[in-house]
């Protein structure tokens, strides 16, 4: 029913310095979320063509250039990778819709922007870092270095693939480190042109790319002994599975997992404008986002206005083509995830909840993987609709008396990504802020991002943090050196 916004490459295959690689598995289908048509194929990389990758990425890392690289110089390597990704905006964003079915209006003013600014970020983050020094011990000189750890394994995921695997692929690569990435199998269009244009800006093997399912493709990078460090955002069962492997190697690791994340909304609010957030914190990325607001706790004595208003705009989203810029929610990643959903919205009916919209798959518009923006109220937080991660456009609502009671619900979680909190009153925003047990909390504002801070999650949202010091501290090695400065006689043990 809708046009394809592009011809993708008939087959994908993963890059092993710089060659295509041997493959040696399967070829997958890749679909258009949009009409539910194979688009593509991908060739999916076995052990062999893993351990391919991950030698490849070894020799770059011992032999090559890029560890020893000057700053300076490596900085301009970045700054040319910003430039070869802001080149194909148009072509990126159009792979990106036709392999995840995100809006191409989000793709190319978001998430391309994003893509670029990510190595612009860590460009400007290593030209102001430095060691440092102690000489406070009489007669000792102390330096700290940061080294490279060496090599990156990189797994991404597919609901803003380009995006997040950006940030992992500049950070590894800013502080000299080489890197294999594996994007995720439902969604490695327009990672493999970005890692094909890297390919002519950076040396030979210092970023690599495998293809395949997670249990196959994944597992062998994840198991292979050249890895040194792991960097995984994705579900949180796939996130204890690549944790036990990098507990069993000793290899560090971060993990960006789900959430269940709790959008506070008092009656102190500007309520237009946590209205509008509230909107955004769900369905924005076609509501496949870890840091979505999905438990949206409203005041009781604005929470039918809240409630009524929020259906309202809901149901009046305009649901289609990912490609048509007046588009507002477009189709879900897969017709496996579209029936998860669609799963989700049973369980609330067989729960109880009260449905305020939606709850039912778009059938008017074909074989796309579209779902009604859908929003219910709870009997309860303990509803699995509250407490278990959807990853679509569903939001749960609940209502609350005191800030004590949001509090104690927003923390009943099993997950603590981010938090939001909407109230123009101050003190509450401070006593929410202090007691919220989520990795980053936004007050009045929904999903703003600075890559300066950490961003991550407290409890099964993640270990580690992803942003500027906790990358460097991630990927880099710590080297401490202590030196006489001028050498005093030692004790003569046995003279
Ligand atoms: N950004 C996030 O926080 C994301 C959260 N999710 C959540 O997870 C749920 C499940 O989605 P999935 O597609 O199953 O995500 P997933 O966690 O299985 O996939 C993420 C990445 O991990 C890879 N992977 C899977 N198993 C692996 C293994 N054993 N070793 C190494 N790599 C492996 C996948 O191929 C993909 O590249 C979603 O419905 C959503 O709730 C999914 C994707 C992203
Ligand atoms: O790094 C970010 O800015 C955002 C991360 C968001 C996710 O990982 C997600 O939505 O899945």
């Amino acid at each position: 029913m809708f046009d394809l916004p592009i011809t993708p490459a008939p087959r994908v295959q993963g890059l092993v310095a710089g060659k295509a690689s041997p493959g040696g598995g399967p070829e997958l289908p890749v679909y258009y979320p949009g009409t539910g048509a194979q688009v593509s194929v991908l060739v999916e990389d076995g052990p062999e063509a893993v351990a391919a990758a991950v030698e490849a990425a070894r020799r770059a890392f011992d032999n090559g250039p890029w560890p020893k690289l000057s700053t300076d110089a490596r900085i301009a390597v970045l700054e040319r990778c910003r430039e070869a990704i802001l080149a194909n905006v148009d072509e990126l964003a159009r792979l990106e819709c036709v392999a995840t079915g995100l809006l191409m209006r989000e793709l190319r003013a978001m998430h391309m922007k994003r893509a670029a600014y990510n190595f612009r970020f860590f460009a400007d983050y290593i030209s102001q870092t430095a060691g440092q020094r102690y000489d406070q011990t009489a007669g000792f000189l102390t330096t700290v270095a940061r080294d490279p750890v060496g090599v990156a394994a990189l797994i991404a995921p597919w609901n803003a693939p380009v995006a997040l695997a950006t940030m992992k692929i500049a950070a590894a690569l800013a502080f000299g480190n080489t890197a294999v990435l594996k994007p995720s199998e439902q969604t490695p269009l327009a990672l493999a042109r970005v890692v094909e244009l890297l390919q002519e800006v950076l040396p030979e093997g210092v970023l690599n790319l495998v293809n395949g399912r997670g249990p196959v493709t994944g597992a062998a990078l994840v198991e292979h002994p050249g890895v040194d460090l792991i960097s995984f955002t994705g579900g949180t069962q796939t996130g204890r599975q690549i944790m036990s492997v990098a507990g069993r190697n000793l290899v560090p690791c971060t993990m960006e997992l789900g959430g269940k994340s709790a959008n506070v909304v008092f009656a102190s609010a500007d309520l237009d404008r946590a209205l509008d957030g509230a909107l955004i914190g769900i369905f924005a990325n076609n509501g496949q986002q870890c840091l979505a607001g999905s438990r949206i706790l409203v005041e009781r004595p604005v929470f039918e206005e809240f409630t009524g208003r929020f259906a309202e705009r809901a149901a009046a989203m305009r649901v289609g083509d990912p490609m048509d810029e007046a588009t507002e929610l477009g189709p879900l990643a897969s017709m496996p995830h579209m029936n998860r959903v669609l799963g989700f919205a049973e369980t609330a009916r067989a729960e109880g909840c009260r449905f305020l919209t939606g709850g039912a798959r778009r059938e008017d518009l074909g074989e796309g993987y579209y779902v009604a923006p859908t929003a219910v109220v709870a009997p309860s937080n303990a509803a699995k609709v509250a407490q278990e991660e959807i990853f679509g456009p569903f939001a749960t609502f609940l209502p609350f008396d005191t800030p004590e009671e949001a509090i104690a619900i927003a923390n009943d979680s099993a997950y603590g990504l981010v938090a939001y909190v909407w109230s123009d009153h101050l003190p509450t925003v401070m006593t929410m802020t202090e007691a919220l047990r989520a990795g980053v909390v936004w007050v009045n504002t929904p999903m703003m991002r600075e890559l300066r801070a950490p961003f991550g999650g407290y409890k099964a949202s993640g270990v580690g943090r992803e942003g500027g010091a906790a990358c460097e501290a991630f990927y880099t090695e710590e080297r401490t050196v202590t030196i006489p400065k001028t050498p005093a006689p030692l004790p003569s043990l046995g003279a």
